[in-house]
């Protein structure tokens, strides 16, 4: 299975959190992050990730484009909805993505706590 592990900065931390609690089934997975995310979760947590492009740089939007193609199969994307982000467009693509192409999106820890307890009993 192919997930995507993003979040904000505020929101860093709980995905170290949420991680380390799915980290038997996430390191069956293929992961992939935007650059700082998937930073963190290699050094603090010990999954292996593949690291797209910081977020504010174009990382959401490779993920998009993988996801666009079918390449993506579930998103677990930590917003912090308090702080505005420059990439703001870039964050509405990916989610839009996710609705276009019905790929399960996670936006808060406890969401994102639900779509990984389900996927890892498929
Ligand atoms: O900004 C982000 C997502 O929109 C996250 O990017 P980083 O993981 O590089 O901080």
């Amino acid at each position: 299975m192919n997930i995507a592990l993003i979040a904000h900065d505020h929101k860093k931390d709980d995905m170290v959190v949420l991680a380390k609690e799915f980290a038997g089934f996430l390191c069956t997975c293929q992961l992939m992050a935007t650059g700082t995310t998937g930073g963190r979760l290699q050094a603090e947590v010990g999954l292996r990730v593949e690291c797209m492009l910081s977020g504010p740089m174009g990382g959401d939007l490779q993920i998009g484009a993988r996801l666009a193609v079918g390449q993506v199969d579930a998103v677990v994307f930590l917003r912090d909805p308090m702080t505005p982000q420059p990439h703001e467009p870039d964050i509405n693509a990916l989610v839009r993505a996710c609705d276009v192409h019905n790929v399960p999106c996670a936006t808060n820890l406890s969401g994102g706590r639900l779509l990984l307890q389900a996927l890892s009993r498929t």
